[in-house]
C-alpha cells in the first residue's frame, strides 16, 4: 500500500499537500488543472523531489532518503525515457541492469516481454525507427520486465491518437494485472481516467485529494473539477 502521510512539498511559489493512501492493486488516474501539481506528486513518490514535511510509505516502510532507482517502482514519462543510441532490446534490458550486463536468461526475458507487448522482431531497431505507439510499447515492456509493485505514468500516451491511447491503456491494465502493480497515471483526458477503470486522485488548489471511485467523481464532480472539465 502506498501512503502519503502529512506530505508537504514546497517549491517556493508552489506548495502541494497530500494525506492519502492508495490500496494495493488500485489503478488510479491523477487529474487536475494544468500546474496543479500532478507531476510534482509523482516526483515526490518517485524520489526526485524530497518533501519538506511528511513521509512517503510503501507497505509501511518509509521511503525517505531512498534514491529513485532503489524504490519499488517503475516510471513512464511522455517521452518514454528511451535512449536514442540503444537498441529496443537494450532499452528494455536497462530495466534489469543499468550497466546492461545481461545473462542469456536476462536476454530471453527481454525478448519475452517485447513479444508480450507486440514488438517481436523489433529488438535491434533504434527508437528513431519506431512509431509513437511502438515507443510506448517499449516503455511498457521495460515496466513489465522490472515487475515493480508501483507504476507511475506521467501523461505517457499524450502524443498518441484516441484509438492508440485506448490500446495502450488496455496494455497498462494487462501489465498491472500480470504484475499485481498499483498504478498512478497522470492524464488530462477524463475518458482515459474512466478507461483506466479504477479510482481518481484529484489534484487542485494545492492539495492531492484521497482517491475516490472515478465514475462517482465524474458523475458528480466538485466545482474545481467541473471548471477544469468545462462544458460537455
Ligand atoms: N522545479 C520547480 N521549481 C519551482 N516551481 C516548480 C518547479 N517545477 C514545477 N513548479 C511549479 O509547480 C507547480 C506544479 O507543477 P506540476 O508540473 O506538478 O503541475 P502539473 O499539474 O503536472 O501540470 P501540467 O498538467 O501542466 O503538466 C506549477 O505551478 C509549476 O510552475
Amino acid at each position: 500500500m502506498l501512503q502519503l502521510e502529512g506530505l508537504k512539498v514546497d517549491l517556493g511559489a508552489f506548495v502541494l499537500r497530500a494525506d492519502l493512501s492508495v490500496a494495493p492493486g488500485t489503478r488510479a488516474a491523477v487529474v487536475g488543472p494544468s500546474g496543479a501539481g500532478k507531476s510534482t506528486l509523482l516526483s515526490v513518490v518517485a524520489g526526485f523531489l524530497a518533501p519538506a514535511e511528511g513521509r512517503v510509505l510503501w507497505d509501511g516502510r518509509d521511503l525517505s532518503g531512498q534514491e529513485p532507482g532503489k524504490r519499488p517502482l517503475s516510471i513512464v514519462f511522455q517521452d518514454n525515457n528511451l535512449f536514442p543510441h540503444l537498441s529496443v532490446a537494450d532499452n528494455v534490458g536497462l530495466g534489469l541492469s543499468p550497466s546492461l550486463r545481461l545473462s542469456k536468461d536476462d536476454r530471453a526475458r527481454v525478448a519475452q516481454s517485447l513479444e508480450r507487448v507486440g514488438l517481436h522482431g523489433m529488438e535491434r531497431r533504434r527508437p528513431a525507427e519506431l512509431s509513437g505507439g511502438q515507443l510506448s510499447r517499449v516503455a511498457l515492456a521495460r515496466v513489465l520486465l522490472r515487475s515493480r509493485p508501483l507504476m507511475l505514468l506521467d501523461e505517457p500516451f499524450a502524443a498518441l491518437g484516441p484509438a492508440m491511447r485506448g490500446e495502450m491503456l488496455e496494455l497498462v491494465q494487462d501489465v498491472a494485472a500480470e504484475t499485481g502493480a498499483t498504478v498512478l497515471m497522470v492524464t488530462h483526458d477524463p475518458r482515459d481516467a474512466r478507461r483506466l477503470g479504477g479510482q481518481t486522485i484529484l489534484v487542485a488548489e494545492g492539495v492531492a485529494r484521497p482517491p475516490v471511485a472515478t465514475e462517482a467523481l465524474f458523475a458528480d464532480p466538485p466545482a474545481v473539477l467541473r471548471d477544469y472539465l468545462g462544458p460537455d
